[in-house]
């Protein structure tokens, strides 16, 4: 496998939009998707809120544009599930259910999430037989058929209302008190009104029924304990999602829930290493975020790779010996060594130079060689460090100390 500048994990729109930014910035990038090209966003038949769409857009038809955009300026896009991930060296390895190995300089994890199960008995085995999570992929097969829904958000009022298209009726079944859903108020007004809609209220699903298909839901009223068998031919889960990050377990950092932390740069744990989109901590999971995620993503991978390879040139393959000069912006006394530093390198006459380094943003030049605090720094002679030198004397006495014995 050739080795790649930028390997995005997941297709949804975070790795689309971070392929797109890759690819124009001539990083040669590919995408590894598992599934359909899209993510969840190509689950969804209405989109309303992606700026520039004012009359709506559907998911499919919006992602389908996004992977043409990303196609058009050189992302590959290839269908491979990841399974495993070394990220730890320069040269990451992103490993796939195929045996195929990919190796990149720079990785974004978008793997997003996926609808969390409820273990329910018969959710497993009817699963593809009746139990569904995705209403744009199989509401077509429930013409004229009763259909149940389990969930109030968003996803849940929105896709029932979608339902209701083909589906003779849609139950839905909501946790809360009458009258109370966690959707926006304009699906929640729209799906009261809806005749085909009919909202079962403290209520949860407790069976699913059916040899070879689904036949009927068990639901319970929490506040009688009542249980009430509704027919049905399918069912809808819309009960929230969770990270698609188990592969990445104890390879980046993440929080309790499994999703994994970043800063404002996307950047992960792990040098090198970026996430976007559903599958990190953020405060809201919309197309349009997931999709900014991606591109903050890409330009910051893309940096970190312009930094590495200046480094190389400007310090590892340099034809003189290099101070390396660590400082930190928030600390004073290390531009006061840095100052001193540079005007002994300059007093050399051009047999030593001198690069700077700004700890605060090339955490993992420090961490390469064991820098942790400043005023620090290193005489680096073909690529090697041959002795550390003192910050705290004059210009002179840092002077002698620029000869090169290796360390
Ligand atoms: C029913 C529904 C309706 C929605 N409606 C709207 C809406 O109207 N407007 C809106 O803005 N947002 C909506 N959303 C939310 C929106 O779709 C998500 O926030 C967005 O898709 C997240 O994008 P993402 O790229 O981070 O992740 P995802 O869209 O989840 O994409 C992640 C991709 O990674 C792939 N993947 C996962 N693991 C691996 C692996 N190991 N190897 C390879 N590939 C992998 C997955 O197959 C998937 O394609 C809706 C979501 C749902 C479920």
């Amino acid at each position: 496998m050739p080795v790649y500048d930028l390997v995005i994990i997941g297709g949804g729109p975070a790795g689309l939009s971070a392929g797109i930014y890759g690819a124009r910035a001539k990083l040669k990038t590919v995408i590894l998707e598992k599934n359909v090209v899209g993510g969840q966003a190509f689950t969804t038949r209405e989109i309303v809120n992606y700026p520039g769409f004012f009359s709506g857009t559907t998911g499919p038809d919006l992602m389908a544009t996004m992977a043409d955009h990303a196609r058009g300026f050189g992302t590959e896009i290839i269908k491979e599930e990841v399974v495993d991930v070394e990220l730890e060296g320069e040269e990451k390895i992103i490993k796939t259910k195929r045996g195929n190995r990919y190796y990149a300089r720079a990785v974004i994890i978008a793997t997003g999430s996926q609808p969390r199960s409820l273990n329910i008995p018969g959710e497993r085995e009817l699963r593809g037989k009746g139990v569904s999570y995705c209403a744009t992929c199989d509401a077509e097969f429930y013409e004229d058929l009763p259909v149940v829904v389990v969930g109030n958000g968003d996803a849940a009022i929105e896709e029932a209302m979608y339902i209701t298209k083909y589906a003779s009726k849609v139950t839905v079944i909501v946790i809360h008190d009458e009258g109370i859903v966690d959707c926006n108020r304009a699906s929640a007004e729209k799906a009261f009104k809806n005749e085909k809609i009919e909202f079962v209220w403290n209520s949860v699903v407790i069976e699913i029924k059916g040899k070879n298909e689904l036949e009927a839901v068990v639901v319970k009223n929490l506040k009688t304990g009542k249980l009430t068998e509704i027919e049905a031919s399918g069912i809808f889960f819309y009960v929230g999602m969770v990270p698609a990050t188990k592969f990445l377990k104890g390879k980046v950092a993440m929080d309790d829930q499994g999703y994994i932390i970043t800063n404002d740069m996307m950047e992960t744990s792990v040098d090198g290493v970026y996430a976007a989109g559903d599958a990190r901590v953020k405060y809201l999971r919309q197309v349009i975020t997931a999709a900014s995620d991606g591109a903050v993503a890409a330009v910051a991978a893309e940096r970190y790779l312009a930094a590495k390879e200046e480094f190389r040139e400007n310090v590892l393959t340099a034809d003189k010996p290099v101070v390396l000069a660590f400082w930190h912006p928030a600390q004073e006394e290390s531009l006061t060594a840095v100052a001193i530093m540079e005007k002994a390198v300059n007093e050399t006459g051009g047999k030593v130079k001198l690069v700077k380094v700004d700890m605060s943003r090339r955490k993992m030049i420090a961490q390469k060689y064991g820098i942790t605090k400043t005023p620090a720094a290193l005489l680096v002679k073909e690529g090697k460090v041959c002795r550390e030198l003192s910050c705290y004397l004059d210009s002179e006495s840092i002077k002698a100390q620029l000869n090169c014995h290796e360390r």
